[in-house]
């Protein structure tokens, strides 16, 4: 899926959030979006996935201008700040449950996105509550993974993570992108910036300064 921003300009009440941004994404490529607290990468992340309607400027989703023509890129998985799932649920019926809103997915796609982000059965089987810090994370991604989608939005994915879940994490997302999906990811992580992303993108003050 390719993205072309063009001149996104974002206030909020009286703060540009977001300064005349214009780029490219394109299919099957990895992006890490660097920069310090509070420099626009989560809203950036937001105006691709229709979350944000720009104050200025466009966001062209395969050619589609969102909120015009479509609200939302047709094909997305996205984790932005703490997702909620039900606590009483086990991480395999939260994701039932999300896969009955669109009948995308099977019961074979969950598990995969789970064995994805290395999840153990005996782990999905465990009702939320009981879930780590990095347990939570790796629901989050499965969430945003389980249907294929040929967008892939992550905020922080490695946050939490052991070195091991994070490599884990890391060859996935490079097997997602080596079949077409776009993968944009916001860290902090100097490795997942390093050795993930095959372009980083530095953000600062709401604008790209690269
Ligand atoms: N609801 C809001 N209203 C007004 N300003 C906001 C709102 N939410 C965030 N901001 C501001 O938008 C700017 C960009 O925030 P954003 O969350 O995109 O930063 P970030 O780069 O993701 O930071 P971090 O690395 O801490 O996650 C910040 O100045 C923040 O204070």
């Amino acid at each position: 899926m390719s993205i072309e921003l063009k001149n996104v300009t974002k206030k909020i009440k009286k703060t540009t959030v977001l300064k005349n941004v214009s780029y490219r994404f394109e299919a099957g490529h990895i992006y890490g979006l660097a920069g310090r607290n509070g420099s626009g990468k989560t809203m950036l992340i937001r105006a691709i996935a229709g979350l944000l309607i720009p104050s200025l400027g466009q966001v062209i989703i395969d050619g589609e201008p969102l909120h015009e023509k479509i609200d939302f890129p047709p094909s997305i998985g996205v984790t932005i700040e703490n997702t909620v799932f039900p606590k009483d649920l086990t991480g395999l019926e939260n994701l039932v449950a999300l896969s009955k809103i669109k009948h995308q997915a099977t019961l074979d796609d969950i598990k995969s996105a789970f064995e994805k982000v290395g999840m153990a059965e005996r782990e999905w089987n465990t009702k939320v509550a009981k879930y780590s810090l990095g347990m939570r994370q790796k629901l989050s991604i499965a969430q945003a993974l389980f249907e294929k989608p040929k967008l892939l939005l992550l905020d922080e994915p490695t946050n939490g993570l052991d070195q091991e879940s994070t490599e884990k994490l890391r060859e996935t997302l490079r097997q997602e992108a080596n079949r077409g999906t776009t993968v944009i990811l916001a860290s902090h992580d100097k490795d997942d910036l390093k050795l993930l992303s095959q372009t980083v993108i530095q953000i600062d003050g709401g604008a790209i300064v690269n």
